[in-house]
Formats: C-alpha cells, sequence, structure tokens
C-alpha cells in the first residue's frame, strides 16, 4: 500500500526589489491580514527601517529583542498576548525574524518577514533555530505569510551581511552530501527535489559571483533570490537538511564557545572547507569552496573569523554532540584528525 504523505509549506507572497518595504501595507492587505500586528526586531533594523514599517502599520507595537533564545520568544509571546496583537511581523536580520517566526507558530497567527540583510537562508524557510544551553534546537515553524525583501536597503547593508548570506548558500554543497550520507548509512529520509534545488542554488550563486560586488543592489538581489530558493528547498524538504549539515554543527559548536565573534555564515563557510575536505580528502572540492569563499569575499581562515585555533578544535571535535543528525563527523573526530583537517585545508596554521 502506497502510504507516503506531505505537506508543503511555502510564503504566499515573496516580494523583492528596490523599496519594496513601502509595499508591505499593500502585501499584508493582499493576504487579508487585518486588526494590529507586533512587530519583533532588533537595534539596528529598527533604527533603519522602524518607522517605515510603522507608517504602514499604526498602532502596531515594537518589540526589540537582543539574542535567539527562549526567553526573548516568551518575552514577544507575552507581549503579542498583552496587545491582543493579530499577526507578527519580522524585521532584521536572522535573529528576529527566528523569533518572530517561533512565537508566531507558538500563538498560532501569521507572520510577515522583512528582513533588512541578505545574511541567512531563514527568511522564507518553515524552519526555526534557537540555541538552548549546550544544544541548538532547529524545529519546524510556520514559514511566513509573506516576505518583503527591500535589496535597496539589503544593498546598503555592511558588505560582510551580504557575503555571510553567500556563504550559507556556498555551505549547501556539503550540507547535501551529509544529507546523502545520513540517507545511506542511516536510512534518513531524502528528497531529490530539495537536495537538487539546494545544490543547484549554491551552483547557481557561485556562478554569479562576478557580479556580486558592494554597493550594488544587484548583488542584494542575486543573494535574496538565492536565499529564498534555498528556503523552499528547506520548506520541501520539511528539515533544514538541504542547508544544514557538518558544518552548521561546528558553527552552532562555535556559537557555544565563542559566542557573537563571527556572523553565522561566515562561520558555516569557513567549516564547509573542512567538512568537505571529511567528505573527500585531499583531492576532494574543498579547493573549489574555498575558491568560491574568497570570490564573494567571505573569510576562509579561523584567524580571519576572530576565532582561536583552539576554539576551532574544540568545535570540530564536539560538533556531532550538538545534535541528533547524523553527518561526515560521525560519532566524533578526534584532535589529531581535526587539527590535520585544519592545517591541511589552512583554516588554522600548523605550529
Ligand atoms: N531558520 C532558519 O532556517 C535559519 C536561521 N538562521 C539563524 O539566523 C541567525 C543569523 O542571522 P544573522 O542575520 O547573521 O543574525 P542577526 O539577526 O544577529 O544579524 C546580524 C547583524 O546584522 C545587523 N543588521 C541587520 N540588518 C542590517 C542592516 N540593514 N544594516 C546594518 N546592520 C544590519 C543586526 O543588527 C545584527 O547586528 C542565526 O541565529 C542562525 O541560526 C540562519 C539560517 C537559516
Ligand atoms: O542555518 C540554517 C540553514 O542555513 C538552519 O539550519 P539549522 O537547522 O542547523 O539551524
Ligand atoms: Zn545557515
Amino acid at each position: 500500500m502506497f502510504d507516503k504523505s506531505t505537506w508543503i509549506k511555502l510564503p504566499r507572497n515573496v516580494v523583492v526589489g528596490h523599496g519594496v518595504i513601502d509595499e508591505l501595507g499593500e502585501t499584508i492587505a493582499d493576504l487579508h491580514l487585518t486588526g494590529d500586528p507586533l512587530i519583533i526586531t532588533s537595534p539596528t533594523p529598527n533604527e533603519l527601517a522602524g518607522d517605515r514599517v510603522r507608517a504602514q502599520v499604526p498602532g502596531a507595537e515594537t518589540i526589540i529583542v537582543e539574542t535567539a533564545s527562549f526567553e526573548s520568544i516568551e518575552r514577544v509571546i507575552e507581549t503579542a498576548q498583552a496587545e491582543e496583537a493579530d499577526y507578527l511581523i519580522g524585521l532584521g536580520g536572522g535573529k528576529p525574524i527566528d523569533i518572530a517566526k517561533m512565537a508566531a507558530d507558538e500563538i498560532n497567527c501569521g507572520l510577515v518577514s522583512v528582513p533588512t540583510a541578505a545574511s541567512h537562508d531563514g527568511l522564507v524557510s518553515g524552519r526555526s533555530s534557537i540555541p538552548e544551553g549546550d544544544t541548538r534546537h532547529s524545529v519546524a515553524a510556520d514559514p511566513p505569510l509573506a516576505v518583503v525583501a527591500d535589496t535597496e536597503i539589503m544593498a546598503k547593508a555592511p558588505w560582510e551581511l551580504t557575503t555571510a548570506g553567500c556563504a550559507d548558500i556556498i555551505s549547501n554543497y556539503t550540507a547535501v552530501q551529509d544529507w546523502r550520507l545520513a540517507n545511506r548509512l542511516k536510512n534518513v529520509e531524502y528528497s531529490e527535489y530539495a537536495g537538487a534545488l539546494s545544490e543547484m542554488t549554491a551552483e547557481m550563486l557561485v556562478d554569479s559571483a562576478d557580479s556580486i560586488k558592494p554597493n550594488l543592489e544587484e548583488s542584494a538581489w542575486i543573494v535574496v533570490k538565492a536565499l529564498v530558493s534555498s528556503g523552499v528547498a528547506m520548506s520541501i524538504a520539511g528539515t533544514s537538511r538541504p542547508a544544514s549539515g557538518a558544518e552548521h554543527l561546528i558553527s552552532h559548536q562555535l556559537d557555544r564557545i565563542a559566542p557573537n565573534q563571527a556572523l553565522h555564515g561566515h562561520q558555516v563557510g569557513v567549516a564547509s572547507i573542512m567538512t568537505e575536505y571529511l567528505h573527500s580528502g585531499n583531492d576532494g572540492q574543498w579547493r573549489a569552496i574555498r575558491k568560491a569563499l574568497k570570490s564573494i569575499d567571505a573569510p576562509t581562515t579561523a584567524a580571519e573569523l576572530e576565532i582561536s585555533d583552539d576554539d576551532l578544535l574544540e568545535a570540530l571535535t564536539t560538533a556531532h554532540e550538538i545534535r541528533d543528525r547524523y553527518t561526515i563527523l560521525g560519532n566524533g573526530v578526534n584532535l589529531d584528525a581535526a587539527y590535520q583537517t585544519a592545517t591541511v585545508t589552512g583554516v588554522i596554521e600548523r605550529d
């Protein structure tokens, strides 16, 4: 008997382009959302774009969050309930959007995502990623009903936020390899469509690397399209597997060991050079990944991440513990192997 079923949740409206933040009101009306929203943002995005958002949703309260934590989510839920908010608007980078996504899921209301940086591929995904203690929760949450991504704002954001978004996409190469490995060794369900979409997204971004330049709005356009596509791959899969493998585990560990040191996308990029080496050895594609990262100005070494060699090695040897997700890290990389991996790939220098 055929007994498979799937439920793919995607945003209904994805509005991308120059000045589209001023079309937020229209986008909300198109979704038939009524009543007052609560705006969830972080300090800089609030300063940059909060007033333009508030101008279109008069009466909306704003809550400013600093960290992606369960405490922040709790605060948002309490405020939304006290204010009787009818839906949420997440404004900013990955953190406020993830918090808003999880809070909206919890209180069962809609979410509109207004990213101000092309720095991560969670802007359309049906996943929310929140650290807690020694672990990291990547939980299913409804994707935003709409995404309003203003390329004018994103192009003016610090260049490193855009290069972080590119590196988050380039890391899809190793994420998909980990997913296939887990399918072969652990019978983890694999989606050919989601895997192919994720790899094609990375391929297209790398092919466009020459057009990705600072202060160029077309660059923000190219990167946002890739981030949307990668987020859709996660939604099709119903898991972050297409865009998150061992390189993400290492980055999540770095968030614990060396908090707020480097951007998420930059960490996963450097980690994917090493996990590609672990997958395919010295003759594999790790040089191609490093070259792709360099071509878009993303870091390729621990020093460029401002992370010490010891912290990097600790993350590489302990990342397998963080989550029940089988990857090339298996049941752990020992310190000698980690040192070999990090030095051969030039991520750290030999003593
Ligand atoms: N749910 C999912 O599927 C995914 C979630 N993530 C999560 O997203 C987070 C990483 O996202 P980030 O955007 O790097 O973090 P973030 O939200 O902390 O933003 C990084 C920095 O950029 C600043 N910023 C944002 N827009 C700006 C602008 N236009 N101009 C100047 N500064 C601006 C913010 O104020 C912040 O200081 C992590 O927590 C990660 O786990 C990442 C990928 C996928
Ligand atoms: O960052 C992500 C994809 O780029 C989300 O992955 P996680 O499920 O590892 O948080
Ligand atoms: Zn990521």
